[in-house]
């Protein structure tokens, strides 16, 4: 079994047993109080200053890597990636896989003014009221993990709910599902899910096929300045970036040099 299909096992379990603890009725009116959203989509549709948008993810450890930072304080990483001009965070909120949690995001979220995407496997509307409830400001939908026909549920829900949505593909078949259902934010996961392995290509190749005004993020893989100017070329300019930004010794800096921004050492 792929590791995708044992995620998304485990999901529909844990999805029963938190609709247990609080029935829907009442998560969505928890969702109804929730700040508003900040937003998301929005702020990707066109680069911002630096030429390039990041979406600095906070992760922990992930099924390919194990654990990439232990004694990870997401307030203290939210706030540099705010500081190094992140247009947005990202944050893993799945226990049984990434070690996160709904606690994450919010003391994350609740350090900076930047819109935050839960990362999650959504496989449930509940879900989505679940994020908005927590004060995500958009959801992650990972076409490979719905049907084409839940997947447009869950894109109006998030217009009503006030969510952003970004709709994460891989392949040629995917994207197609993705611009059918009227994605208004397309992630390209650079990671092939059955090996691990990553190539900025997929986002290159994929990009081509994408309408103009739909946004593209390129997801995964993202590593240096280098791999960010080889997208830049491409025309894209948004960019999902996780381990190596958290696994740098200072992710501040680490950010302003994948953004082109660093500050150069002068005088010697
Ligand atoms: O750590 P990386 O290679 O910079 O990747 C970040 C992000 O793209 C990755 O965490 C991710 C992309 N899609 C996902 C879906 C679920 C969990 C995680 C992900």
């Amino acid at each position: 079994m792929g590791i995708l299909s044992k995620i998304l096992e485990v999901k529909r379990r844990e999805v029963q047993e938190a609709r247990r603890r609080e029935p829907l009725s009442r998560l969505q009116r928890r969702a109804q109080e929730a700040p508003p959203a900040r937003p998301f989509v929005e702020r990707l549709s066109a680069p911002g200053p630096a030429g390039a948008n990041v979406i600095a993810e906070i992760k922990r450890a992930s099924p390919s890597k194990g654990t990439i930072r232990s004694h990870l304080d997401p307030p203290s990483h939210a706030w540099a990636y705010q500081r190094a001009g992140a247009a947005a965070l990202s944050v893993l909120t799945d226990r049984s896989f990434f070690q996160g949690s709904e606690q994450d995001l919010q003391s994350a979220r609740t350090a900076v003014s930047l819109p935050v995407l839960r990362k999650d496997f959504v496989i449930d509307e509940y879900q989505i009221y679940e994020a908005r409830a927590m004060g995500a400001d958009a959801v992650l939908l990972i076409v490979r993990a719905v049907s084409p026909s839940f997947l447009r549920d869950a894109l109006s829900l998030c217009r009503e709910l006030g969510l952003g949505a970004l709709v994460e593909v891989h392949d040629e078949r995917e994207l197609e599902t993705a611009l059918a259902c009227d994605a208004p934010l397309v992630g390209v996961n650079n990671r092939d899910l059955a090996t691990f392995r990553t190539d900025i290509q997929t986002s290159i190749r994929l990009k081509t096929l994408l309408p103009a005004h739909t946004p593209l993020v390129a997801e995964s893989g993202i590593g240096s300045r280098q791999d960010v100017e080889t997208l830049l070329e491409a025309g894209i300019f948004n960019f999902l970036v996780g381990t190596s930004l958290v696994r740098a010794p200072d992710p501040e800096r680490a950010l302003q040099s994948l953004l082109g921004t660093a500050p150069t050492r002068q005088g010697i």
